[in-house]
């Protein structure tokens, strides 16, 4: 796996499409789909994504910016040039009940191309996908200051991604199945495995879920402030456990070999539930919920 993407894109050069490979590695190991009744899936590779949110606006002039975590900077792909997402070699990261996380390299072709890992959010069962939609403009919502600087608060976002008409322009391979109950079987696993990578969230890979028992009171702290910063830029995440707090060794200024946990660096993640002001929220309830989550933070994880 390459390194993680760490570096914030302004959302006006991020690319307009990826096209995404997957294979039976990933439908078998990642999608759990393994009732195919002889039938296999033939993918018309790649399925190509549009972007969603940040939304394209027409016409509008793309930037440069900086994807290899350092200056100078690379050149994003102007629109006609898709980046690739390889969920052939996807890591599963973790599995909410309303999705499934993996890490897997995104590839920008700009001369040279920049290949990174990202965390992508598929949601699963599809019934959730209003969540995941609801997640995409709550990121698309938070400034910079909230996902970049020495201590972020949630993931940089990388955008919102879903199927254009050609991703569901796929062959279904041989036909194996000799009754009505195996067919329809494989057609609703091919329906499940089709949605899972209908809508994508691109994130920042930020590590792994705390364990709040061993958290020592400066690190509680740490997460604390997170919350309040969270809160004053008028957003509530509104699930507020420790499965939804990551961390991973800091500080994120020095390069990934010398940092350490001594130093951790916390995220907060998870927006299904989310709200904002200028997505889905009045500011009376805003204010309202936050006072509440600050309440939940404190009974479920002891922060101060
Ligand atoms: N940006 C990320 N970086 C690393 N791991 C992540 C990231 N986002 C999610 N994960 C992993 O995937 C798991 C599930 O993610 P998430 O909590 O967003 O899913 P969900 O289905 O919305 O969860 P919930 O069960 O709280 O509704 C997390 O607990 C974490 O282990």
């Amino acid at each position: 796996m390459p390194p993680n993407l760490e570096t914030f894109i302004p959302g006006e050069c991020l690319p307009d499409a990826i096209d995404v490979y997957i294979d039976d590695n990933f439908i078998h190991n990642i999608c759990k789909l393994y009732s195919m009744h002889g039938k296999q899936f033939t993918v018309r590779q790649p399925i190509k994504l549009v972007r969603q949110y940040p939304p394209c606006p027409p016409g509008s002039e793309r930037g440069s910016g900086d994807v290899n975590g350092s200056k100078p900077s690379v050149d994003i792909p102007d629109c006609d040039c898709p980046a690739q997402l390889d969920l052939r070699h996807a890591e599963l990261l973790g599995v909410g009940h309303h999705s499934k996380v993996v890490l897997a390299p995104l590839t920008f072709p700009s001369a040279p191309s920049v290949r990174r890992a990202v965390a992508v959010k598929m949601s699963v069962p599809f019934s959730s996908h209003e969540m995941l939609l609801n997640e995409a403009k709550i990121y698309n919502a938070f400034p910079r200051n909230l996902q970049d600087g020495d201590a972020p608060t949630v993931p940089k976002f990388y955008g919102y991604y879903v199927h254009s008409t050609e991703a569901f322009d796929w062959d279904y391979g041989n036909n194996g199945g000799d009754n009505c109950s195996a067919e329809d079987d494989w057609k609703e696993s091919r329906t499940d495995m089709l949605n899972s990578i209908a809508s994508i969230l691109l994130l920042e890979a930020c590590g792994k879920p705390v364990q709040t028992e061993s958290l020592a009171l400066s690190h509680r702290e740490d997460i604390a402030k997170l919350l309040k910063r969270l809160h004053e830029a008028n957003f509530v995440q509104g699930s507020f456990y420790a499965r939804n707090i990551l961390v991973q060794p800091g500080p994120l200024i020095l390069p990934y070999a010398e940092r350490t946990y001594t130093e951790s660096s916390y995220r907060i993640i998870d927006f299904g539930r989310g709200l904002s002001l200028d997505v889905n929220s009045s500011y009376r309830r805003v204010i309202c919920d936050a006072e509440e989550e600050r309440s939940c933070a404190r009974e479920r994880l002891l922060i101060p």
